[in-house]
Order: structure tokens, then sequence, then C-alpha cells
């Protein structure tokens, strides 16, 4: 699992280190690490450390002392070091260690005719509010060429809520320390940091408030056919999706649903939907008793009957697309079991704002609708969120580009629901769901372009991979 905590949480851990090392100890372990990295990352590009350049964006807390401290250690294995000053003061220990080694803090055209081939980026970490000041904007602009190392994290950012509502550092890797924080995991801080690498530095820390499943948590949480297994013991899944508008989309999600997860699925939609599927899946029977529904892909002008429909069983329900809209109201009273499964566009709808804010603040709107609803939310896009509404996130990140096409969210409601259908509560099983859908879809990426399709046709492949670790 891979856990980010919020800027509080960070300082609360830091702060018994703090306390009982002796005075550096910790950014010590910090600078060290990221030097580890720097060096790394010359060798990535350039092929060598010695000879190589490096110009730190020095700010005047913390983030700025790791920075020089970091620069100090690059300079004595053979790095040319150079420093902007972007604040009043420099860390003053971190200043003597990067002279004491060689270092010049320079003005900002030395910096430009220098040559870098790298920038560290020490402007501001979890101490910054986001958006940047115009010394640090003008400084990142005359360097724009050259490739950043954020320390800790692109300045800038929003580190709470993964926003970056203003100016802010985009980097080629970010060298974070401790721990994730939620802008090196949640976008669109996520999409500024580049790759991410985590500096263990000894912090003891407390539940993440985000966290990131690996394939080890989803081979724990993955339900296995037990030997006394039979077919509904492994859960029985509904599908009310499709028209015959859409009748793909029932398709889709009965791919979902059919990837073998659960014991049995049934299609309940109209009838000539309903020949195609069992024309496609002979598997799947038609009405009866399920425990999840999959709801509303393609379901269009039938999705209200069928979200009705498939309420009145008290059994967990996935809500997806067209069914969003005729959720019960907001407010009234809240139904256990819900999982929403919207995109940007139908979690704007549901909250009555534009897209484009919804994008630039995702967490802060699936949270929102997750507590309005009292329901998880499951919000499609890159960097897929699951929140519950007792405020626990995940954060999905498998998956590719190439998984934004047409009828992938079908494939996914089909599957989320097989989930719950097997035994899984909704937060896991959107999450878990989500991921094992990001995997298909690279699996799928990896063999060619990718259409809903081959990503529930790698669906089994990718099942039995996961389950094969435990
Ligand atoms: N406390 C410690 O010993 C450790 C701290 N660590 C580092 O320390 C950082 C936190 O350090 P600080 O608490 O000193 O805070 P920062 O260095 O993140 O920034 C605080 C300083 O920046 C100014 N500032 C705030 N927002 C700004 C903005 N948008 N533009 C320009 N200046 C801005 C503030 O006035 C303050 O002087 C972490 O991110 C990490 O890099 C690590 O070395 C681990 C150990
Ligand atoms: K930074």
């Amino acid at each position: 699992m891979r856990r980010a905590h919020t800027v509080e949480q960070v300082r609360a851990a830091e702060q018994p280190l703090l306390d009982t090392q002796p005075s550096g100890a910790l950014m010590a372990r910090a600078a060290t690490g990221l030097a580890v990295a720097v060096v790394e990352e010359l060798r990535r590009r350039r092929g060598r450390t010695y000879g190589t350049r490096v110009v730190v964006l020095a700010g005047p807390g913390n983030n700025g002392g790791d920075a020089l401290h970091a620069a100090a250690r690059l300079a004595r294995r053979g790095v040319a070091v150079r420093a902007v000053a972007l604040g009043e003061v420099l860390h003053p220990e971190g200043l003597a260690a990067f002279l004491t080694a060689g270092g010049r803090v320079v003005g900002l055209d030395e910096a430009v005719r220098f040559g870098p081939d790298l920038v560290l980026d020490g402007i501001v970490g979890i101490g910054g509010s986001p958006g940047l000041r115009p010394d640090a904007e003008a400084a990142l602009e005359a360097l724009a060429d050259v490739p950043v190392v954020a320390v800790d994290l692109p300045s800038g950012v929003d580190v709470d809520l993964g926003e970056t509502p203003r100016s802010h550092v985009r980097a080629a890797l970010t060298v974070t320390f401790g721990t994730h924080k939620v802008a090196t995991l949640v976008d669109p801080a996520a999409r500024a940091c580049g790759r991410v690498r985590l500096v263990d530095i000894g912090l003891d820390l407390p539940a993440p408030a985000v966290e990131a499943l690996e394939a080890d948590d989803v081979a724990r949480l993955l339900p296995v056919p037990s030997a006394t297994a039979h077919k509904y013991t492994r859960g029985v899944v509904g599908v009310r999706a499709g028209s015959s508008t859409y009748p793909g989309a029932a398709l889709l999600c009965v791919a979902g649903a059919a990837s073998g997860i659960a014991g049995m699925v049934r299609y309940v939609g109209p009838q000539s939907v309903e020949t195609q599927v069992r024309t496609r899946f002979p598997e799947v029977v038609g009405p009866g008793r399920v425990q999840a529904w999959a709801v509303g892909s393609g379901s269009d002008t039938d999705a209200v009957t069928m979200l009705r429909e498939a309420l009145a069983d008290d059994v967990p329900v996935v809500v997806d697309a067209d069914a969003l809209a005729h959720l019960p109201r907001r407010g009234s009273s809240p139904r256990p079991g819900l999982v929403l499964t919207p995109h940007a566009g139908e979690l704007a709808a549901l909250v009555g704002e534009p897209r484009a804010d919804v994008e630039a603040a995702p967490l802060r709107h699936a949270r929102e609708v997750a507590q309005h609803w009292q329901a998880v939310v499951l919000l499609k896009g890159a960097r897929t969120l699951v929140v519950h509404p007792d405020g626990r996130v995940r954060v999905n990140t498998t998956g590719t580009p190439w998984l934004a096409t047409a009828g992938a969210g079908d494939v996914l409601t089909g599957l989320v629901a097989s989930l719950l259908a097997s035994g899984l509560d909704p937060f896991d099983a959107a999450s878990v769901g989500a991921w094992l859908h990001g995997e298909a879809g690279e699996r799928a990426a990896a063999c060619g372009t990718v259409v809903a399709t081959t990503i529930a046709g790698h669906l089994p492949g990718i099942i039995r991979a996961v389950t094969a670790r435990v």
C-alpha cells in the first residue's frame, strides 16, 4: 500500500524525532536520500555524475535546507553546483554546508549561463502555500528547458488537496520524504510531480489520509473460491444496463461482471438487448435474486426504471452513467451499499458545477458527493478516486491514457458489481475494481491499441496473475 499523509500528520510525526535526535539528523537523512536520487537522475540523463551541473532554487525554509545539503553532497561527488536565493534568508546550516563544499550563490542570469543539467526545486515544501512568488516564477521561466527535481513536492501545489490553483513547479522527478503527500498521489498535483520517489526518514505515522492499493493488497482482498464453493456462495451479480439505443453498453457491463469473480451473472433489460447478451455470453441468465446490481451504463431513458427496480432490492448497487441523474434527492435518507461511478462531467452535474471545476478539484468534489449521498464515490479519471463517506480515500495508480476509450467505464461498473456480489464491501470493491481495470488496460495497451472489449478480455488473466501472488 502506498500511503499519503497530511502536512499536520507529517509535522506531528517529525516532532518526536526532532525532539530526541541530534539537530539536523532528520534533514541529513532527507538530503542524503535526495542526493542519491539526483545522482541516479544525472546518470540516467547524462550517463555520469562527475562534471555535470546542478542549480538549486533555494527558498527560505527547511525545504531549501534539504536542497542545499543535498547539493553539498553532490559537489563532493564532482557535480558543479550553484544556488539562486529565493527569499531574504537561506537555511543557515544548509548554506554553510553548500559553500564549504564549493557551491556558489549566484544571480539568475549567471545560473542560466551556467547551463545546468538539472534544477533542484527547494523553493517550498510542506510549509508552502499554493502559488509561486514572482521571483520563483521568473527563475523557473528562465530555466524552463531544464528538467526539475522537486524536493519533497513541486513548489506551489496545494499539498493536502492535491490541487494546482496557481502557478507551480512541473517536475520530472519528485523526491518526497517520510511518506507520500496527498499532492504526490492525487491529480491534478500528482501530474506536476513526474515520477515520484519516496525516501524513508524513519517517521512513525498514523492512518493515512489517502492510500493507493498495490498488487499485494489486491491479492489479499480479492475473493477466491473456497474448496466447498458453489456458484451461489461465490455471489450472483445482476446487470441492468444498456438500451435499444446503446445495446453495446449492456454487453460491456456484462463483460466486466462476467470476468470470473462472481459465480453467476444475471441480465435484466430490453428483450432485444437480452438476446444479444445471451448470444455473446451463454453463461448469463435472466431475472432472479442477486447479491449486487450494476445499473445505468448506456441505459438512456430506461435508467430511471432500472435504478428504481435495483434499489428496491436490499443489496448493494453500483450506479453509473444515465442512472446517476435519477439518484434519490440529495439529503433524503441515505441508502447503504451505494457505489456511484461518475466521470468528471457526471459528477459536475450532480453538484451543479462546471466540469472544469471538478477536474481542478476532484478530491474536494468527490468528498462532497460521498457526504451528500452517504455513498462510496468512484470518480473516474487518470487517477481514479474512491472516496468513502467516513473520510477514507483511495487513489488508483494503475492504468494508461489508452483507457480513455468509449465503453471502458461500462466494463468497470460490471466489474465493481461482481466484486460487491462476491462479498467485498463497497470501498474495497470500488478500489479493487479500479485497480484491476487499470491493470487490464495496461496489459491491453501492451498488445496494441485499446478498446473496451479488449480491456474486459484481459481481466481474467490479470485476476489470475494477482491471485497467484498469495
Ligand atoms: N523539520 C525537519 O527537520 C525536516 C523538514 N524537512 C523539509 O522541510 C520542509 C518543510 O520546511 P518548512 O516548514 O521550513 O517550510 P518550507 O521550507 O516548505 O517553506 C516555508 C517557508 O516558505 C515561505 N513560503 C510559504 N509559501 C510560500 C510561497 N508560496 N512562495 C514562497 N515562499 C513561501 C514561508 O514564509 C516560510 O519561510 C519539508 O517539505 C521538507 O522538505 C525534511 O528535511 C525532513 C526534516
Ligand atoms: K519543493
